[in-house]
């Protein structure tokens, strides 16, 4: 039997949650989302079957709801839905990053047909955007559920077998543990990035040059500052729990950092130091978790009109396909570095063999 489940906003998240539904053969996939060219995108290609063009005429239609707005957004269409006349059960769940207000909300209802279990993808990106959206984004990530109101195990099975074509991890938790993992781990990082941002930019209007200096360690560590602001802003407000501890912990550490090198003590910092580097170094980077798997290849090049596109030729030739290219220095007169990325490890190999082939200098980060 056919299960027909409403999408709520067809962005980054919610577009690419659509696709991997549309890969299920018993699902009938509705999209809304309150932009009307987003709908007509995702209608024409082929995000979902059919689009509607107000959430209430979606829910009236859906066994299922994903809403997969900002978490604001997502807070308001739970308490809209407790005012809507049903005439069936309808099991609702969602994507945003913060889990205990939504469940908090959902809470709330007196509309015995609604049932809630919460969920939460850890895989994104700073785009934004059903432009953005692909149907591997969540391989190979954690797909986290946190089982809610009038919700049953059979309800998170459900879930659960609809997102298979996600390919993702499942692990159930608590709110209150979910809001505080991913402070820690995503959202309280997001304003590190900010700041080091505001940092040089202050530092740029005493030395103009800073901005052209910015690389790979700079753009590494604050890729995240370039995501959607709205979004994060909500983020970090709604999760305001977990971020104030947070921030006074790091206040705090910071402290004890100033003390290690205003001392000279060489041993502490080392110590510090070390130790980030050990829990860094096994961090899950290839198959699992909020890192994506990338494998990465780094190739001496010349600078030399052509560099580029040369190696970029080659690769092409033996139908590897690159997902992400850096240039990671290239100064007058001497050799530079591209760092190449690859989504899989056969890739990364053949990428190899064959610039080593053609006389390139290659080497592989494990
Ligand atoms: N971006 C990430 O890395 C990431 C990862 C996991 C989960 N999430 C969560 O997913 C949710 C969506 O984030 P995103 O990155 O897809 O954002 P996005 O900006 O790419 O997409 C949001 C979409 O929702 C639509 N929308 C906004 N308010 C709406 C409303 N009231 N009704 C209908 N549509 C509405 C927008 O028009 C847009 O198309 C957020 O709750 C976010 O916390 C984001
Ligand atoms: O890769 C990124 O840019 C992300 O910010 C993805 C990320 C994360 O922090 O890891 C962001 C928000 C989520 O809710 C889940 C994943």
């Amino acid at each position: 039997m056919n299960t027909t489940i409403l999408v709520s906003g067809l962005g980054l998240i919610g577009g690419s949650i659509a696709l991997n539904l549309m890969k299920h053969p018993n699902v009938h996939v509705i999209g809304y989302d309150q932009n009307q060219d987003t709908r007509n995108y995702a209608y024409h290609n082929r995000f979902i079957h059919q689009a509607v063009d107000s959430f209430n005429k979606g829910v009236q239609l859906a066994d299922i709801v994903m809403l997969a707005m900002p978490v604001q957004g997502c807070i308001q269409a739970i308490q809209e839905m407790n005012e809507m006349q049903l005439d069936r059960a309808k099991l609702v769940t969602d994507v945003a990053s913060v889990k205990k207000p939504i469940l908090d909300a959902a809470a709330q209802w007196t509309n015995e047909q609604l049932r809630f279990v919460g969920g939460h993808p850890m895989a994104g990106s700073h785009k934004q955007g059903i432009i953005a959206a692909k149907a591997h984004l969540f391989e190979n990530a954690y797909y986290l559920f946190v089982p809610g109101i009038r919700s049953t195990e059979q309800d998170v099975s459900q879930l659960q077998h609809l997102l298979r074509e996600t390919k993702s991890h499942y692990v159930t938790v608590d709110k209150r543990e979910h809001d505080q993992m991913t402070g820690v781990i995503s959202h309280f990082p997001h304003l590190i990035a900010s700041s080091l941002v505001h940092q040089a930019k202050k530092w740029q209007r005493v030395y103009p040059f800073t901005h052209e200096l910015a690389a790979g360690g700079f753009r590494d560590i604050t890729r995240i500052a370039s995501s959607h602001p709205k979004m994060w802003n909500d983020i970090l407000i709604q999760n305001k729990e977990s971020i104030i501890p947070l921030l006074n912990d790091w206040i705090q550490e910071m402290n004890e950092l100033k003390q290690f090198v205003e001392g000279n003590n060489h041993e502490q910092l080392h110590q510090y130091l070390k130790e980030a580097k050990v829990f860094r170094d096994d961090l899950p980077t290839k198959n699992k978790g909020a890192i994506p798997a990338f494998y990465d290849v780094f190739v001496d090049i010349k600078d030399q009109p052509g560099a580029l596109s040369e190696v970029t030729h080659i690769l092409a030739m033996a139908n590897i396909s690159i997902v992400n290219i850096r240039i990671l220095e290239v100064r007058e007169g001497i050799t530079g570095a591209l760092r190449l990325s690859f989504q899989t490890e056969a890739d990364k190999n053949q990428c190899q063999y064959v610039l080593k082939r053609s006389g390139y200098d290659v080497m592989i980060q494990e």
